[in-house]
C-alpha cells in the first residue's frame, strides 16, 4: 500500500504534471514525458477524450434534431407558433411533435423524477459504491448524493422556484415577456400593471399566454442535465477504460496535478470483486432512462422551440454540470467534500 503511495523520484515542482503510480509500478518518466507532456493545474478543468465524446453528444443531437426539420418536407411546412413554442396541435408533423404524446406527458413533464430514480437504484445495486442492496452509508454512496442534491439544486433553482419564480421564468420577464389573459381584457389589464402572474404555470393555470419573452427551453435543460448527471455517474464507476476513469486530472493539495486513479487508489471504498461484476439492474435502469431522454432530446430539437432557446438550454444545463463534476478536480477543498465518480 504504501509502496502506491510513494511519489516518483523524479524532481518535480508545483503546478508540473506527476506521473500516477498505478499498481505500485512507476513508468519512466521519459516515456511520460513523451506521452503527456507537463500539465498545469487548469488541465484538470478540461474533459477527457472520452468526457469530450460524450459532451459533444449533446450538440451533436440539437444539430441532428434541426438538421432533420430543415431537410424534411413535413416538418419544414407545417405551421409553427412561437407562444406556443411548437406546432400548433392540428398541424403537428409527427407524433411526437405533439405535447400530448405519452413520451412527454410521463416520463419528460416527470423527468427529474425519473433521474433520481434511476440514480438511487444504481448507488444501491452497483457493487463499486457499497454492499448491493444493503442501504449502507459508504463515503462514495454519501458523495453521489451530495453531488445529486447540488445538481438537484440547479434544476429546482432553473425550472421551480429561484426565492419566487425560477430563472427560466425570471429570464423570460427581464426580457420583455409578460402573462397575457387574452380572454379577459380587464383582467388583461391589471396583469400587465401588477405583473402578478410571474410564473409560466402561474399563467398557465389562469388560462394566459404566456407571451413575449426570451423562454430557454426546459426540456433540453432538463434532458441534458439528468442524462448527463447519470452518464458522469455511471461511466467512471463501471469503465475500467483510459482517458475516463484514470485520464482525469486532479489538482492536488499541494499544486501538483495527478490522475484522478492516484486518488482512487488511496481513497479506494468499493467492493471485492466489483471488477468482475456484469452491469447489474441498476445500471441497465439508467441505460434505459439515458436513451429515452436521448430520443426526446432529439424530438425537442426537431420539433420545438427556436434554435437560439434549445443551445442556450444546454449551456445553462453544463454550467450546473461543470461546477459539479470538473471544478472539484481543481479545487481540492471542494473534492474533499463532494469527491469525484468512481474514485
Ligand atoms: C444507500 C443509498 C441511498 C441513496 C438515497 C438517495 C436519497 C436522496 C436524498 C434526498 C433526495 C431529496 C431531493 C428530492 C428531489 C426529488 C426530485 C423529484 O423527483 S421532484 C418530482 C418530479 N418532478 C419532476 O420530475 C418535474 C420535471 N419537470 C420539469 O422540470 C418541467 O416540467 C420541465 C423543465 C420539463 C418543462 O417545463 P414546462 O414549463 O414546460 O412544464
Ligand atoms: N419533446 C417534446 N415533446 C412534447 N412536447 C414538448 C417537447 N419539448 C417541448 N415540448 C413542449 O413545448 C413547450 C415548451 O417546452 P420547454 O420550454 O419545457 O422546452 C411545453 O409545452 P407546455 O408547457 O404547454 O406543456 C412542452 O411540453
Amino acid at each position: 500500500m504504501s509502496a502506491r503511495r510513494k511519489t516518483p523520484s523524479t524532481p518535480s515542482t508545483p503546478h508540473t504534471y506527476t506521473e500516477p503510480i498505478l499498481n505500485g509500478t512507476p513508468t519512466p518518466s521519459s516515456t511520460n514525458m513523451r506521452n503527456n507532456p507537463p500539465r498545469t493545474p487548469a488541465s484538470a478543468l478540461f474533459p477527457t477524450r472520452l468526457e469530450t465524446l460524450l459532451i459533444s453528444l449533446y450538440p451533436g443531437t440539437l444539430l441532428l434534431g434541426s438538421i432533420f426539420s430543415t431537410l424534411s418536407p413535413t416538418t419544414r411546412h407545417a405551421p409553427y407558433s412561437a407562444t406556443l413554442q411548437s406546432h400548433p396541435p392540428d398541424f403537428a408533423p409527427s407524433y411526437f411533435a405533439q405535447k400530448r404524446n405519452i413520451f412527454n406527458v410521463f416520463f419528460v413533464k416527470q423527468g427529474w423524477a425519473w433521474t433520481t430514480a434511476a440514480l438511487v437504484l444504481f448507488l444501491l445495486t452497483h457493487p463499486s459504491l457499497g454492499p448491493p442492496m444493503r442501504p449502507v452509508l459508504t463515503p462514495r454512496r454519501v458523495r453521489a448524493v451530495l453531488r445529486y442534491l447540488l445538481v438537484t439544486l440547479w434544476w429546482a433553482g432553473v425550472t421551480q422556484w429561484f426565492f419566487g419564480a425560477p430563472l427560466i421564468d425570471r429570464g423570460f420577464l427581464l426580457t420583455g415577456g409578460q402573462c397575457e389573459l387574452i380572454k379577459d381584457p380587464g383582467a388583461r389589464e391589471e396583469m400587465s400593471n401588477t405583473r402578478e402572474y410571474v410564473t409560466a404555470a402561474g399563467c398557465k393555470l389562469v388560462g394566459g399566454q404566456w407571451k413575449g419573452g426570451y423562454d430557454i427551453s426546459g426540456h433540453v435543460f432538463l434532458l441534458t442535465l439528468g442524462s448527463a448527471l447519470l452518464w458522469f455517474e455511471i461511466l467512471p464507476a463501471v469503465s475500467r477504460a483510459e482517458g475516463l476513469r484514470d485520464g482525469r486530472r486532479v489538482v492536488m493539495s499541494d499544486g501538483k496535478v495527478r490522475t484522478a486513479a492516484s486518488e482512487a487508489q488511496r481513497e479506494s471504498h468499493g467492493v471485492e470483486g466489483e471488477a468482475e461484476e456484469g452491469p447489474g439492474l441498476g445500471m441497465k435502469v439508467a441505460l434505459g432512462v439515458m436513451g429515452m431522454m436521448w430520443w426526446m432530446l432529439l424530438m425537442t430539437a426537431a420539433f420545438f422551440h427556436t434554435w437560439f432557446e434549445k443551445w442556450t438550454a444546454l449551456v445553462v444545463a453544463f454550467t450546473g454540470l461543470w461546477a459539479v463534476y470538473f471544478l472539484p478536480r481543481a479545487v481540492p477543498a471542494m473534492r474533499a467534500i463532494v469527491g469525484m465518480p468512481g474514485v
